[in-house]
């Protein structure tokens, strides 16, 4: 098993369990952390609008309901069971929401024309795909020029405290309590995935490696989270 299958069939697994897991893992934080993402990504009513690694659909409704009914959303994820979820979501009547087209696909390979997105975001998907700076560069390339994406995932704090109680957390809470359901492996591997996370300057580097003009890495949650806001300038000719 390569390892895009083994990213993908973790997220097929614990599709099931991944939105009541976030909220008990989180308390709830992790849908603050989509409202700010959501608002850097300074999306608008009207637009056409990308949630890359969309999973159970959190940030592709977040989008919709700011997009509204004269827009559109496309949410891209490669996982069949994560996307299944999100197309059975009840969608929240009290807001005119923007129609959501959910398509599996590889974030390393967009079914997109260039220049297609006036804003995008991602949660927690940079840190899951296998290569992060062709991630980067679709991302740059299905985007309008002037258009602002932004990019949430879990980071390492810089603060040695908080880093400490982040692994202590992971490995004391999160793992045991997944073991529960079953699916110890699955959540063990979150604590490897953000060792290996570039840091908020290494982000900022790659994004603009990847063309990005504009980069700019907001820590949140103590530096446990943080979103990082990169816009395609105008007068980009790629
Ligand atoms: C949505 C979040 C992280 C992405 C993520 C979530 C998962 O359930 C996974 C499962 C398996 C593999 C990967 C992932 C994955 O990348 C954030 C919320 C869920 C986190 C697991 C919770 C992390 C909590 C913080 C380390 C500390 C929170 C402190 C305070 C109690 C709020
Ligand atoms: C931690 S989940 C995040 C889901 C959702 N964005 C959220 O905020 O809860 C990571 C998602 O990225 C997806 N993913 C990882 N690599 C991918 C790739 N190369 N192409 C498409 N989706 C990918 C996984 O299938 C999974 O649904």
């Amino acid at each position: 098993m390569d390892d895009k299958q083994k990213i993908q069939g973790i997220f097929n697994r614990i599709a099931p369990v991944y939105d009541q897991m976030n909220d008990e893992f989180s308390w709830g934080g992790h849908r603050i952390w989509k409202k700010m993402a959501l608002h850097w990504s300074q999306a608008q009513p009207g637009q056409t609008g990308l949630d890359l690694c969309c999973g159970s659909g959190d940030l592709a409704l977040l989008l919709a309901q700011r997009i509204k009914t004269q827009g559109q959303v496309f949410g891209v994820d490669f996982s069949a069971e994560q996307l299944a979820i999100a197309q059975s979501r009840k969608k929240p009547f009290t807001f005119p929401l923007a129609p959501i087209s959910w398509i599996e696909a590889d974030a390393l390979h967009l079914p997109f024309a260039d220049h297609t997105f006036d804003c995008a975001t991602m949660g927690y998907g940079l840190r899951n795909v296998i290569d992060i700076p062709l991630s980067l560069q679709e991302l740059y390339r299905v985007l309008k020029p002037g258009a602002t994406a932004a990019i949430l995932d879990m980071n390492r704090p810089s603060d040695l405290g908080l880093r400490r109680f982040q692994q202590w957390y992971l490995n004391t809470v999160v793992v045991p309590t997944a073991q529960r359901f079953g699916f110890r492996e699955e959540y063990a591997y979150i604590n490897p995935s953000l060792e290996q996370f570039p840091v908020g300057r290494q982000q900022v580097a790659l994004a603009k490696t990847a063309g990005f003009r504009q980069a700019t890495h907001y820590p949140i949650a103590g530096g446990m989270m943080g979103v990082l806001v990169v816009t395609k300038t105008v007068n980009s000719q790629q």
